[in-house]
């Protein structure tokens, strides 16, 4: 049997692969801000929301319940949502500046 030690050494592994995802996944997060800034788009949106967790709940081949993603989903959605924030606040304070 594997030991405890290389088991937690895998999920550490993977753990920085969710990272380097969610880099990229929080940059694109920023350059869409500035799409939204300049088409005059309301940050958050809802209906988009409920289309990625219909998406994903439909790909989800994890051992995770459908009901557990959503709610991984629901937080990525919320630090997305404070990311573009404080972003619009840093740009707004820039051009006072
Ligand atoms: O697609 C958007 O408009 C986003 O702001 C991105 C995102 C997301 O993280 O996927 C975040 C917040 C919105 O409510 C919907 C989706």
């Amino acid at each position: 049997m594997q030991s405890i030690k290389s088991i937690r050494r895998e999920i550490d592994q993977i753990d920085s692969e969710l990272l380097v995802l969610l880099k990229k996944r929080s940059a694109i997060i920023q350059t869409l801000l500035k799409a939204k800034i300049a088409s005059d788009q309301k940050l958050s949106d809802e209906q988009r929301e409920s289309e990625i967790l219909q998406k994903i709940q439909h790909q989800n081949k994890s051992l995770y319940s459908s009901d557990d993603i959503s709610e991984i989903y629901r937080a990525i959605f919320r630090a997305s949502l404070n990311l573009q924030k404080q972003q619009q606040h840093r740009l707004q304070q820039n051009l006072e500046d």
